[in-house]
């Protein structure tokens, strides 16, 4: 498909081009007529309000791609990137920003926190940011306020900066909560009969959709709590979870913190060996699991994983919900047998929070180890405070909202969806099954979900097999994109699956809680490119000397953090937090600069664009690149390729980098090498420098990922490393 530089401006475009897209002819002549009257109303407008009008009104989700992409990339034929910015792919309105959850903040108190400068949600948005930064504890209690937080005892104050020991601040010092507490009451919209969670199981797609009440979910809990409390553990204790991210373990989930214990968060997707590291490091006293996951008619193995790592106690819930499919290890209980344990209770669905102070310990977690170790991050009850602002803010997460994130509780988008969902007054969707196909995009449309998260690979299957034909989405407000780099080119067919609503970037990291930078409904949006740093939250760019680059001008470089941040780590279980995050950073304003290790790129316009790892860029030549940038081009430039991802690999006599490009081609494609190597050579020198050399190219089925399906390019370049020698200098 054309893209922007190749395609016709969209004024000259004729029926033929469009009948070239699929359309029968007399769909394309309609389609045309439509066309040239928007053209003709829009007149000398910009491009940015061209595309507005063509995509909110002339594309709808059945149309071919090709017509999508013809739109798009003829719309923007002419805009210049270096002088207006990445083209915006969606641009708000004044209304529906006056309703986001910024938006009626701002419309109530903006003149009052920002004097007459105020002008409106959008114009004033940027100016709220930075008075955010400077005024954080005024910006959380606003927050605060909206949410359904339960002090049993309120802070001594929301931020204090005076101990330099303690680099990114203490929050919210004094206070007494419990978490769960907070997500299970009943607060402002929120009510008991609130739906908490909608969800159904793989292959009842015809079915009705089960739902949840906050009232029965609270008794739930407090069920699954009591229970726990007859396990003779103490106060304190780590309690893992393994298992699918289900309506059960959301449940035990909130019981553990509940009762005054810490969740210990494994992906269900972990080997024994994976699952015995995470309990030997957390030294998790039980785990939840379940005896199989279920998959279509697949039964995968899931208790057995759990023994074979010598797991503690298991308390094991059928995948089916009814019958156990095995038997139980000597001490281990069914799900049933553990909720009789609370049987002599009388009001066994009731139970009172286990009030915490709020720097305890609340969830572990464990980072992807994408450039390394995996490392185990607690979590305070002040982090989930951190998830449900950002979703507040950057997912305009609102009472009344159903927010849908395929996820696992092992990963931190998996409590981020209870906290951001719960505190906010929203429901969660869960789809209990696998998200690749038609029937995830089903309950998507049933469940009329609101918000729904996303990672690139995921949009990159639904894409390629064109699983989410003819579904409505049109209930979405905005997707949500975390997780990796994602190309422009999926994001524009995904943002087209839903009449074109704005994909939001979300970048931070599982010891951030949240994001760093990210995306809002009162920004335009660009695809692939975050609009704002999150609120209350400050990034620098550093050059290679690490000083930070002006905050008004386009560059590229490690991004750092000025570390006074809601709910991030301070500790870490298996690692020095000092040595990872603050050794060797440079100071900012009198304070350490927090290290992240992502590179970045702020554009023309202030967006800003990821790089990929810092770890994963090469010196070619001289410059230094990020593999995200070389990949961005190479994914383009077959039809064939699936995806590439692109390693710098020392030669046998060291030197400089060579450029290895390893690709994915779509399935039932062929491509010689050499062939391979000329059109990548060819893309890369024509699109980013001409000096760009390809020294090699290899075709994989697969890459190599992390169990949260991040490509693994220090595995590649590993690899990659070993098979380098003199006599393979050109072919891999
Ligand atoms: N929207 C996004 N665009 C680009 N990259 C992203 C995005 N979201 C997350 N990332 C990448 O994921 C990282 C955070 O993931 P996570 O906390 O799981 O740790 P990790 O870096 O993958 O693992 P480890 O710290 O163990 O190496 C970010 O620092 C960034 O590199």
């Amino acid at each position: 498909m054309a893209t922007t530089e190749e395609s016709k401006s969209v004024e000259s475009l004729t029926r033929v081009d469009i009948v070239g897209t699929g359309l029968s002819s007399y769909a394309a002549h309609i389609f045309h007529q439509e066309l040239r009257r928007v053209l003709a109303e829009v007149g000398h407008s910009t491009p940015a309000a061209t595309w507005q009008r063509i995509s909110q009104q002339l594309l709808r989700p059945e149309h071919p791609y090709t017509l999508h992409q013809l739109m798009y990339y003829s719309t923007f034929r002419t805009w210049d990137p270096a002088v207006h910015g990445p083209p915006p792919s969606w641009i708000p309105n004044l209304g529906s920003a006056r309703l986001t959850n910024l938006g009626q903040l701002l419309e109530s108190k903006g003149v009052e926190l920002l004097g007459s400068q105020y002008a409106n949600p959008i114009d004033s948005y940027s100016a709220f940011q930075r008075w955010s930064v400077q005024h954080p504890e005024r910006y959380f209690q606003l927050v605060f306020e909206e949410e359904s937080i339960v002090f049993h005892k309120q802070p001594h104050c929301i931020l204090d900066t005076s101990n330099e020991a303690i680099p990114g601040g203490q929050w919210l010092p004094g206070a007494a909560l419990n978490i769960a507490e907070s997500c299970l009451a009943s607060k402002g919209k929120k009510t008991d009969s609130s739906t908490a969670i909608i969800w159904r199981d793989e292959g009842e797609d015809e079915l009705p959709l089960k739902t949840l009440t906050l009232a029965h979910l609270r008794a739930l809990v407090s069920q699954v709590a009591n229970a726990l409390e007859c396990l003779g553990l103490q106060q304190g204790d780590a309690i893992a979870i393994d298992m699918p991210m289900n309506v059960y373990a959301v449940t035990a989930y909130l019981a553990i913190i509940l009762a005054g214990f810490v969740v210990v968060s494994i992906a269900d997707s972990f080997v024994p060996n994976e699952i015995r590291v995470r309990i030997q490091i957390s030294k998790a006293k039980a785990i939840f699991t379940q005896d199989h996951i279920l998959r279509g008619a697949k039964k995968l193995p899931l208790y057995s994983r759990v023994v074979e790592a010598q797991g503690p106690l298991a308390i094991v819930i059928p995948a089916d919900g009814k019958s156990m499919g095995l038997q139980l290890r000597e001490g281990d209980l069914s799900w049933d047998d553990f909720l009789s344990c609370s049987n002599h209770l009388s009001r066994p669905n009731e139970y009172k929070a286990v009030v915490q102070p709020i720097e305890a310990h609340a969830n572990i977690l464990f980072s992807s180890g994408t450039t390394g170790e995996p490392k185990a991050i607690p979590w305070t009850h002040v982090t989930p405070l951190r998830c449900s602002t950002d979703a507040w803010a950057h997912q305009d997460i609102r009472y009344g909202d159903v927010f849908a994130w395929p996820t696992n509780l092992g990963w931190m988008m998996g409590p981020y969806l209870i906290f951001g969902s719960f505190l906010n007054g929203a429901t969660i969707a869960l789809y209990n099954g696998a998200p690749h196909g038609h029937s995830f995009g089903k309950f998507v449309q049933d469940a009329r979900v609101t918000q729904l998260g996303v990672v690139p690979s995921l949009v990159k299957t639904w894409k390629s097999t064109g699983c989410m034909a003819s579904l409505d989405w049109s209930s979405i407000r905005c997707f949500c994109s975390t997780g990796e780099a994602s190309s422009p080119d999926d994001y524009l067919w995904l943002s087209g699956r839903a009449g074109y609503k704005p994909v939001l970037e979300a970048c931070g990291g599982t010891e951030v809680g949240g994001s760093y930078v990210g995306g809002s409904l009162v920004q335009p949006q660009s695809f692939s490119c975050f609009s704002t740093p999150v609120m209350a939250n400050e990034l620098v760019i550093l050059d290679e000397s690490g000083n930070p680059f002006p905050d008004n001008e386009p560059c590229i470089g490690e991004v750092a953090l000025v570390p006074i941040m809601l709910g991030a780590s301070s500790t870490l279980l298996n690692a020095d937090h000092d040595s990872v995050y603050f050794k060797g950073m440079p100071f900012f304003r009198g304070r350490q600069l927090r290290r992240h290790g992502d590179m970045f790129e702020r554009l023309v316009g202030g967006f800003y664009k990821a790089h990929g790892r810092a770890d994963d860029t090469m010196n070619l030549g001289g410059i230094k690149t990020s593999a995200v940038e070389i990949e961005r081009v190479c994914n383009k430039a077959h039809e064939a390729v699936l995806e590439t991802a692109a390693i710098g690999v020392q030669g046998p006599n060291g030197g400089p980098d060579q450029l290895v490009i390893v690709a994915v081609l779509k399935k039932g494609n062929q491509i010689g090498l050499d062939e391979l190597q000329k059109i990548f050579s060819l893309a890369v020198s024509s699109k980013l420098n001409p000096l760009f050399k390809v020294s090699a190219v290899a075709v994989v089925p697969e890459f190599p990922r992390t169990a949260s399906n991040k490509v693994m390019r220090r595995v590649l370049r590993s690899q990659f490393t070993k098979k380098m020698n003199p006599s393979m200098t050109s072919k891999l």
